[in-house]
């Protein structure tokens, strides 16, 4: 028996046999990542701009759990935005890898990954992103129908979204009728309204005030207490940093 098993061993392995050790240490691999809502492991992004190669992510690493509001803290031009991007999957890596929620999402093609950004992933911007015309109702409506999300729901999830960020008394207003930290809690409702389990927001509280980027933090934290869902934002705003679970200090490409 004995034998025969070294025999066995000495074999060298088959075509089906090194698919099944690649598919296990791919599940292997997908069952480390699992634990965390997203991975980053070693990303480099290298801009070909002109003439030399701009190395503007230089070995990142970093990890986001459910329900944590981390922060990504640097100057302008410390690559904030870069990083963000290939989190949100809008741009790749040209080095690394990218897990989210179990995937390797620096694997995926251009169309799954748009997929998976449409269903599980919100994004908020700087410059609030409403559409001018519709009302705050009909802007978080918007988001949902991109979800494809059946219209039955709608309602029900739009005014829990309004109310969630405190405006529910301004359901019917257009952007033009609201103040700036009342547009960005419109953007906030819109962004969770497909209930995604991560938001990446860039700079959210820029064009902000601090007292209204506090209200903006606040319903940051509660969103996160009652959605289920996990915040990575960016910002260059010190004072808004003691309500993060976690801060990365980005300088010059890298966390330090
Ligand atoms: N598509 C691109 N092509 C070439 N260079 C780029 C590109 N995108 C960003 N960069 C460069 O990468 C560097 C980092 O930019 P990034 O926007 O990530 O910084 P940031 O930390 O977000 O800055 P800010 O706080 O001002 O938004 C900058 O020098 C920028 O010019």
């Amino acid at each position: 028996m004995i034998f025969s098993k070294k025999k066995k061993d000495e074999q060298p392995a088959s075509e089906p046999d090194l698919v099944k050790e690649e598919k296990q240490d791919l599940k292997l691999e997908k069952e480390v990542h699992n634990e965390k809502l997203l991975s980053v492991v070693n990303v480099e992004r290298v801009f070909q701009a002109g003439g030399a190669p701009l190395r503007v992510l230089k070995g990142i690493n970093m990890e986001l759990r459910q329900n944590q509001l981390v922060m990504l803290r640097g100057r302008s031009g410390s690559g904030k935005t870069t990083l963000l991007n290939c989190l949100g999957g809008l741009d790749t890596p040209t080095e690394g890898e990218i897990w989210f929620n179990g995937r390797p999402f620096h694997k995926l093609s251009d169309d799954k990954r748009t997929l998976v950004r449409r269903k599980e992933m919100g994004f908020i911007f700087q410059a609030f992103a409403l559409m001018p015309l519709l009302s705050a109702k009909e802007n978080v409506e918007l988001s949902l129908r991109m979800a494809g999300v059946p219209r039955g729901t709608w309602k029900e999830r739009v005014d829990h979204c309004l109310e969630l960020v405190g405006l529910e008394k301004r359901m019917n207003h257009r952007p033009f009728e609201l103040s700036g930290g009342e547009q960005q809690r419109v953007a906030i409702a819109k962004a969770i309204a497909h209930k995604p389990i991560l938001l990446l927001a860039d700079e959210p509280t820029a064009e902000l005030d601090s007292n209204m980027a506090a209200q903006i933090m606040s319903v940051f934290k509660t969103i996160i207490r009652t959605e289920q869902v996990t915040i990575c934002m960016t910002t260059h705003d010190p004072t808004i940093m003691e309500v993060a679970d976690h801060v990365y200090e980005m300088v010059d490409g890298k966390f330090i």
